[in-house]
């Protein structure tokens, strides 16, 4: 059974194939793509060049026709004489379809599957004043899917909230168990947090002076949504969902909210000490189980929406906007809101029985300078969103060149932070949804017209739809115990003076951020928490034990034989990729060898651990 466990645990971390993005499995599925148009505002009503150049044609069907002035331009260019193109998505919701409405039809099944136990990611897409933060979070008195999504939740679990804060999560799917003072560490520093909120209420009232943009002006929009009662959203209803749980489950609520701003990742949550400018530069990092997490982002327990509202307000505050020529408060930044759920046994000592997370994305917007007229800062920014959203462009279009081709063709989800970041969600870590916003305004016909090709080609892409972790309650070997196995292991490997760094992949050794040497790892630390992880996860698997009728000698074939034919695939990639990209190609020569020395060390564990159970 052990060994099983084991087996599927490292096929696991070797299916990862080195950014090939195949993710087409059994269990696979498209990804959803929804689109929102945005109704026009008063001042665009007001103007009359305003002309709609979108039409609904069904509940999932859109035609964009060509405004006027673009027709007798593209008709004596005979390149384009396509005037009306058609559009399907999974849905789509029209000018005046409510925040409600859009919640309902595209991230509420979403959130009952992360109830469930399944990870999901939601993100934004479109041009700048599409409406994209608008869908995303929405006004204080029309909330968009961000608080919805936390209302139902907490909703959900209502008379089912694990408020003791001694489980925290950790890494991507691993937790801890915090001693008494570091729950009271913990308690402090979410106090702290939640009292900044008051402190940028009392600064906005005397004056708004809280917060500035980079270019000095001060961005007023944002003060005044700061100035009402932030604690509240609109999201009064009591939709909820019936959980089908045992009587002592749990839940246990944690968010994170960060920002990729000029190609850095920042904690939005972080507390920058007046005078002190220099944000920290967190790093992406990756466990065993090839599952990456953004390495020191901070984690905080919300045991109300109310709660995880105001963190998540405090985390906007500090996000990276400006006003720019199309749109008076303009996302600089990707931002990245989290919640994980703990489901834990809490009967004696409490137990996590499964971790799930929904992660919500809002992108920034693609962006012509020719209407931005953007220069300086802005035109920074602006070539670092556009760059990384032509990135997850051509991620797109390489997965689903991938589900048809022979030959594998390199994703390149590492060029980019966002794409990387995304990664972990389009190669199977669960479900992914993606929700298009469009100004239906022919001046932005060239940009919609981009924007509804990339959706397409988007939705055709199917992405791995992994299982639930599910970790059963009846489990009869406990995951600690297996954790101190292999944990002892590896200080034994550790002792020996051979280093335990392999176990943990840094991918970002191949990034910018790590060549000008910024922070350094803490390995020591690391090394225990993903081994927790790892067999916490194995440990759900206690279900197929009957179907366990491998000899060790054979889960070791079968193991070789796999790091064999991800070297051979390797291989095989390297040489297309040779002529077009030489760089991607060594990366990968890298990776595959990284790959190969964590299964080594896991074939040593596989030994020691069938000794110590004999
Ligand atoms: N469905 C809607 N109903 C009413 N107003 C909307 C809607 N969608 C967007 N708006 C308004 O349009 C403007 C631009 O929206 P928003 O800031 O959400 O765009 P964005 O796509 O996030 O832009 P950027 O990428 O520059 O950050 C805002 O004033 C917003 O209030």
């Amino acid at each position: 059974m052990l060994t099983t466990k084991l087996t599927e645990m490292m096929e696991s971390c070797l299916a990862g194939k080195p950014d090939t993005g195949s993710c087409v499995s059994s269990q696979s599925e498209n990804l959803q793509v929804y689109l929102r148009i945005r109704p026009f505002t008063a001042a665009e009503s007001d103007n009359s060049e305003s002309q709609d150049c979108v039409s609904i044609e069904g509940p999932d069907t859109v035609v964009l026709k060509a405004p006027r002035s673009c027709q007798s331009n593209r008709q004596s260019e005979k390149s384009l004489p396509q005037t009306a193109q058609r559009f399907t998505f999974t849905q789509v919701f029209g000018p005046e379809a409510s925040q409600r409405t859009v919640f309902e039809g595209s991230v509420r099944g979403l959130v009952q599957n992360v109830l469930e136990g399944g990870n999901c990611l939601v993100f934004t897409y479109g041009v700048t004043n599409a409406g994209k933060t608008f869908t995303f979070l929405g006004p204080d008195h029309d909330s968009g899917l961000l608080p919805r999504s936390l209302s139902i939740i907490f909703n959900s679990i209502e008379g089912r909230l694990y408020s003791r804060a001694d489980l925290k999560p950790q890494r991507c799917r691993d937790f801890s168990r915090l001693t008494p003072d570091q729950q009271a560490a913990e308690s402090s520093s979410k106090k702290n947090l939640l009292r900044l909120l008051k402190e940028v209420r009392q600064k906005t009232y005397s004056g708004c002076t809280g917060y500035e943009d980079v270019m000095g002006s001060t961005v007023s929009v944002l003060c005044s949504s700061l100035s009402s009662d932030s604690s509240v959203n609109s999201v009064s209803e009591s939709d909820s969902f019936c959980l089908d749980v045992n009587s002592n489950v749990r839940f246990s609520v944690w968010v994170s909210f960060c920002e990729i701003y000029n190609e850095n990742i920042h904690d939005l949550l972080e507390q920058v000490t007046s005078g002190h400018h220099k944000r920290t530069v967190l790093r992406l990092s990756q466990d065993v189980k090839g599952n990456s997490f953004i390495k020191d982002l901070r984690w905080v327990q919300v045991n109300s929406s109310e709660e995880a509202y105001r963190v998540m307000k405090i985390g906007k505050k500090n996000q990276s906007f400006s006003s720019t020529r199309l749109n008076q408060l303009s996302s600089r930044s990707h931002s990245i809101f989290s919640i994980k759920i703990l489901r834990v046994d809490d009967v004696g000592v409490p137990r996590v029985l499964g971790i799930s997370e929904l992660a919500l994305c809002d992108l920034a917007g693609s962006e012509r300078c020719s209407r931005t007229h953007n220069t300086g800062e802005r035109l920074k920014e602006a070539g670092n969103i556009n760059s990384s959203l032509l990135t997850l462009g051509k991620c797109i279009s390489a997965m689903r060149l991938n589900q048809h081709a022979k030959i594998q063709h390199h994703v390149p989800f590492r060029e980019s932070k966002l794409t990387h970041f995304l990664q972990f969600f389009f190669c199977g870590a669960g479900r992914v949804s993606m929700v298009v916003n469009i100004n239906q305004n022919a001046l932005c016909f060239d940009e919609t017209l981009n924007v509804l090709k990339f959706s397409a080609l988007a939705q055709k892409v199917v992405v791995l739809n992994s299982r639930p972790v599910v970790l059963d309650d009846t489990s009869q070997s406990s995951a600690m115990d297996l954790s101190v196995i292999i944990d002892d292991a590896d200080r034994r490997r550790n002792v020996s003076g051979r280093g335990r760094k392999s176990s943990l992949v840094a991918w970002e050794t191949t990034l910018e951020d790590v060549l000008e040497g910024e922070d350094e790892e803490d390995e020591g630390e690391e090394e225990e928490s993903v081994m927790e992880g790892t067999v916490l996860e194995a440990g759900g698997e206690e279900d197929e034990e009957e179907e366990d009728e491998m000899t060790m000698e054979e889960d070791e074939k079968v193991t070789i034989h796999h790091v064999k034919s991800v070297t051979e695939e390797v291989k095989v990639f390297v040489s297309v990729c040779e002529q077009s990209d030489r760089e991607a190609a060594l990366r990968l020569v890298l990776e595959a060898q990284i790959r190969e020395e964590v299964s080594a060390e896991f074939m040593e564990l596989f030994n020691k651990m069938e000794k110590d159970y004999r």
